[in-house]
């Protein structure tokens, strides 16, 4: 679904990534691991084309997406939660959804499913995003990357400074879009949810990947120790 190969880039002259490679199967979630500042941000926005690759390319249901803009990524099937939950702060949550559905076939049974998804955001339809926790305001950054139906979802960080009980709620919802065939390319911090969720890990270090494999081959010991590099 996702190729990631030999990808370079960075801001300026400072380059941050280094011949990175990662892969995302349908149906599968991969894992970006790595301490603060490592490259693992920059990486999905390289991925997203938000900021250019300057070597390798990224290779899209076998169409090659290293030159295309964002918008024409997002169009062709990739979804994009950045890190921040970022929604549009004075628009209700309806009215966010409904921007991200804007001009699908059927953008009310869109909505509503995201709403099945995620019915802590029922309730709270008419309220401001701007006035929500940092949990809601995360599940509305998943439901808008998701409303389009992507059949890759990039996800930065979800459960970031949020409340146990709804990080649950989110690890749960990604593993039920993964189950349902969407690939998922996902940055996490915490070991758990990590190794709970993942199918593949990639840890990167100063922007080069230091470990890949399978999930189920990491020992938690093992994670931890690349993590603590
Ligand atoms: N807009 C920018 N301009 C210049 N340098 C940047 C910019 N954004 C990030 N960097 C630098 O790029 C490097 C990688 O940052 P990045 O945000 O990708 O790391 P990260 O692994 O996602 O970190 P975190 O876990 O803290 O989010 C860091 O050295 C950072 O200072």
């Amino acid at each position: 679904m996702l190729e990631v190969r030999g990808l370079c880039s960075g801001y300026g002259r400072a380059r941050v990534l280094f011949d990175v490679d990662v892969a995302v199967r349908a149906g599968q979630v991969a894992c970006v691991m790595g301490r603060n500042g490592v490259g693992k941000t920059t990486l999905l926005n390289t991925v997203m084309g938000l900021i250019p690759a300057v070597g390798g390319s990224v290779v899209f249901d076998g169409v090659d997406v290293t030159r295309a803009p964002t918008h024409v990524r997002v169009r062709s099937g990739m979804g994009y939660a950045p890190q921040g939950h970022e929604t549009f702060a004075p628009l209700t949550v309806l009215e966010n959804l409904k921007v991200a559905a804007d001009g699908l076939p059927r953008s009310g049974e869109a909505i509503e499913e995201q709403l099945e998804l995620f019915p802590r955001l029922r309730p709270l339809l008419n309220r401001r995003a701007g006035l929500l926790s940092g949990g809601q305001a995360q599940q509305l950054a998943i439901a808008r990357a998701l409303v389009a139906g992507p059949r890759l979802l990039v996800l930065d960080e979800p459960t970031e400074g949020i409340q146990p009980s709804i990080v649950a709620e989110i690890v749960e919802v990604i593993g039920q879009v993964a189950a349902r065939g969407v690939a998922v390319l996902l940055v996490e911090q915490y070991l758990d949810v990590a190794l709970g969720l993942a199918d593949t890990v990639t840890v990167l270090d100063a922007g080069r990947v230091v470990h890949s494999g399978q999930a189920a081959d990491l020992s938690r010991e093992e994670a931890a120790r690349l993590l603590a590099v």
